[in-house]
């Protein structure tokens, strides 16, 4: 959960009174408010994105459906991916219609009149609604709906009948939309716990045992920007959770690090970008990585979809006994969620959070 200095407040209140990102900019700006405004050493260099790119590596979860060769190569591809990338993109893991219906209703909430989107306004830090991301120093350049409550308090109920914390019933359609779509997200989420666990050699309940699961989405709108050389949409991070799904519209703006460089994610349709975020790679004992990744502004509205496997804020996260041995002592201190929720909340342990949990070997 990028940025995730929103979580874990322990239902601090919110100042709801102040203007979202899409309000300011639909005032009409040219410049780009100076909270938003990083400073030079935070902002994209050119240099970032100069010369040939690698590209993510594509896994096919239709291969799935041959259980003997087809499974064996997806697992082995899952396996390289988050060692050497901490990150691939997933196609075929949810019928196209459900992601499509999904991303519409996503789309026209942040369409909606601002009064609408009021009415959805998030009324404490993490809680389920609308509201900007971050309380850092500087401000990202987005606006989120969470879906999903990740206060960090007990686990509220959902409505009845509903998949998601928060039921939209504007825009027309989304209610349903959602519901589908997280129920559909979660199934995905459980089959892939399966295979990254079987990836790393263990049993099919492995990871489910490791990391007990809380699955939420929360989606990011990232309003056309004036001066996006200024800003960040989302500064770097690793999210804190299992993993996550990235399902983004059409544009571009997403970059994840690899071996020191900056790789831009262009969307893929009915793609999801898988990311392994830290729980992972503690219960992996470092074998797969918690990928560092970034969201650049630009001149075009982007939307996207986060779906993120977390867990609950009671569980022990430590490196699996089973992929530790002489030769491979623990890498991590074991860690509470919660407690590990509030140090995401020091500003200047947003980035590579987890070397606060290393072992010296
Ligand atoms: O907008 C994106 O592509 C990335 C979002 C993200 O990293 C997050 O919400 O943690
Ligand atoms: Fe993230």
């Amino acid at each position: 959960m990028g940025r995730e200095v929103s979580h874990a407040h322990d239902g601090q209140e919110l100042q709801s009174d102040q203007d979202t990102l899409i309000s300011i900019v639909e005032s009409g700006i040219e410049q780009v408010p100076p909270e938003f405004i990083k400073p030079p050493h935070e902002r994209v260099s050119r240099l970032d994105s100069e010369g040939p790119h690698e590209q993510i590596p594509v896994i096919d979860f239709s291969m799935l459906d041959d259980k003997g060769a087809g499974k064996r190569q997806v697992l082995a591809e899952i396996a390289r991916a988050c060692e050497e990338w901490g990150c691939f993109h997933l196609i075929n893991g949810v019928p196209a219609q459900v992601m499509d219906a999904a991303m519409k209703a996503s789309k026209e909430f942040f369409a909606l009149p601002a009064a609408e989107r009021e009415k959805y306004r998030m009324t404490k830090i993490g809680g389920k609604g609308y509201g900007q991301a971050g309380s850092g120093p500087t401000k990202d350049w987005n606006d989120r709906l969470f879906l999903t409550d990740f206060s960090g308090d007990d686990e509220p109920k959902s409505e009845r009948g509903a998949f998601y914390d928060l039921v939209l019933t504007n825009p027309p359609g989304a209610k349903e939309a959602l519901a589908s779509y997280g129920e559909a997200m979660h199934k995905l989420v459980q089959r892939t716990m399966v295979l990254v666990s079987e990836a790393l050699g263990q049993s099919p309940e492995f990871l489910s045992k490791e990391i007990p699961l809380r699955f939420g989405t929360i989606n990011n709108h990232y309003p056309p920007c004036p001066q996006p050389d200024l800003v960040m949409g989302l500064a770097p991070h690793e999210d804190g959770g299992m993993f996550t799904f990235l399902h983004q519209d059409e544009v571009l703006g997403l970059e994840v690090l690899k071996d020191g460089r900056w790789v831009p994610v262009p969307p893929l349709t009915h793609a999801f970008v898988f990311m392994v975020a830290d729980l992972v790679q503690i219960v992996s004992n470092d074998r797969f990585k918690s990928v560092t990744h970034r969201v650049l502004a630009g001149p075009i509205a982007r939307t996207v979809m986060a779906n993120f496997a977390a867990t609950e804020n009671d569980a022990v996260i430590q490196p699996a006994p089973g992929l530790c041995s002489d030769v491979n002592p623990p890498a991590f201190r074991s860690v509470v969620y919660k407690d590990y929720l509030k140090r995401l909340l020091r500003d200047d342990l947003l980035a590579k959070r987890l070397d606060a949990l290393r072992l010296k070997p």
